[in-house]
């Protein structure tokens, strides 16, 4: 009623789709947001204006408005949009993740990056990466027949990530009930909870959704308070720290520098835990399958780790940067199959003008990656698997180029990437390097199915089974 009568706004909104009244336009998208997405840009344009309930969107889908939004006027969308999931699990948005942008979130950024994310702490695991990758690698070696790769991946980076984290292996978990929270906390954060979107009607709870997450958030607390109280009980070196030993140091201390109690210590080890282990772990999956669909990529990047490391040894940390077609082969995974197609949802801190167009305050800003990595005028062949686009070619993935964004850019990028990078390509490095892989039954590689299932991350739909004939001297 008030655009009827009001004066007409000589703020130009950015073009879209008509939505239904209230509802705006949640009927447009289906199992595939990203796919929908695409269609509705491919009709209204790169920036493009919908609505979910209350909630204005704004979904960008190239590169130039990607870089508007993520470098230009990062400032005002570096926030995050309200989200009843996180203000459940992520103990009231206290975490990085999903934390609005101002002071707090800053300085706890500033620490993670300094105290758990630096290339000095990672290194610092480097030998416990080694001895869990030879325990996988000496499992699979056994293997006669067909095996779960997704699985096998999957535990190997939960109890690599787990390990870093709190000194426990993720598989060992399983008895306190670990693993069926973190499941069923990505499942629930995955669905669109009406409580994000219509104030009113939300405070209903019609869905359900917020009574389990409550009852999620207490059940992750008592499993995280016994965690923090096991290490209060441990004397350790400083050589023998986990996050959690650091974590709480910098607490007992109060060397901080800012508020940081108890809350925010389990809010940060949420976000290492739910960030750190599904995300790299399916980047491993999607690399392997790609390879298997593409037996001359695998011979290839099996002779440059041959060239680098011989049958005689297995791959380590220190030949990763020599693998530079290993690099090519994880780009181009990326760019197909971005772990977080759509990224993390941003938030408009203020209203801000961008390519002429009027973005409210609070408005929720969508970066469709997945198109922009797959636009057929930035990507000749776009669909094709093809490292070799690579050679000879400046893209790079760490957020300066905004053609190939798999983690983001700007304040609010995956400040993981180094982490991701190193378990990612040491993982696909020495599976390809021990193994020759056939696929189940003498499927053709071409026919292995490559279904996507759209989640928090999105995966493969079905996992991927093959056959693994150990091939070193060793
Ligand atoms: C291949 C693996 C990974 C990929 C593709 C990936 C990708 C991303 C993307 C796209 C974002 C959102 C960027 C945005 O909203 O603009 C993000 C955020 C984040 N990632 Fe990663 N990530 C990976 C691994 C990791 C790991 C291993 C960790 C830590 C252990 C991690 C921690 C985080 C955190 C804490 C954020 C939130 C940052 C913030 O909001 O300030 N990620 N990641």
């Amino acid at each position: 009623i008030k655009a009827f009568l009001g004066p007409k706004s000589k703020k130009k909104s950015p073009p879209g789709p008509r939505g239904l009244p209230i509802l705006g336009h949640f009927h447009l998208l289906g199992s595939s947001p990203h796919r929908d997405l695409l269609n509705l840009a491919r009709k209204h344009g790169p920036i493009m204006g919908i609505r979910f309930g209350f909630v204005p969107t704004v979904v960008v889908t190239s590169p130039s408005a990607a870089a508007l939004i993520l470098k230009s006027h990062d400032h005002v969308f570096a926030s995050r949009p309200k989200n009843d999931a996180a203000r459940y699990i992520g103990y009231d948005q206290k975490n990085l993740v999903t934390g609005p942008y101002g002071p707090y979130w800053r300085n706890m950024r500033k620490l993670c990056t300094s105290e758990l994310l630096s290339s000095h702490r990672i290194t610092h695991f480097q030998p416990m990466r080694n001895a869990e990758i030879a325990l996988m690698i000496g499992v699979l070696k056994q293997a006669n027949n067909a095996v779960d790769l997704s699985s096998r991946i999957s535990t190997l980076s939960g109890d690599m990530n787990c390990l870093m984290v709190f000194g426990r292996k993720y598989s060992d978990l399983e008895e306190i009930g670990f693993k069926s929270v973190i499941s069923e906390t990505m499942e629930l954060a995955a669905r669109f909870n009406l409580a994000d979107y219509f104030p009113y009607v939300g405070a209903l709870d019609l869905q359900g959704i917020n009574r389990r997450l409550k009852h999620l958030s207490k059940v992750f607390d008592g499993i995280v308070e016994k965690i923090l109280l096991s290490h209060a009980e441990k004397q350790k070196d400083k050589d023998d720290e986990d996050f959690v030993d650091t974590m709480m140091s910098i607490l007992r201390s109060g060397s901080a520098g800012f508020e940081f109690d108890r809350t925010h210590v389990k809010a940060i080890l949420l976000d290492l835990l739910i960030a750190g282990t599904d995300t790299s772990s399916t980047a491993i999956e999607w690399t392997m399958s790609e390879l298997m669909r593409h037996p001359r990529v695998m011979k290839k990047l099996q002779k440059e780790i041959e060239a680098v490391v011989g049958l005689d040894g297995m791959v380590n940390e220190s030949h990763l940067d020599k693998l530079e077609y290993l690099y090519m082969v994880l780009k181009e995974t990326l760019r197909l199959h971005p772990v977080a197609p759509l990224l993390i949802p941003h938030e408009s801190m203020e209203d801000c003008e961008v390519d002429g167009y009027h973005i409210p305050k609070k408005s929720q800003i969508i970066v469709n990656a997945w198109a922009i990595m797959r636009d057929p005028n930035i990507w000749p062949d776009p669909d094709t698997f093809n490292p070799e686009r690579f050679m000879e070619s400046d893209i790079d993935m760490r957020g300066q180029d905004f053609r190939l964004i798999p983690f983001g850019s700007g304040r609010r990028g995956c400040p993981g990437m180094l982490l991701a990078l190193t378990v990612v390509r040491l993982v696909v490095a020495q599976l390809v390097h021990c193994f020759d892989w056939e696929l189940p039954g003498g499927m053709a590689p071409a026919d292995l199915d490559m279904s996507e299932h759209f989640g928090i991350v999105t995966n493969r739909a079905n996992h991927l089974m093959a056959i693994p004939r150990y091939r070193l001297r060793i």
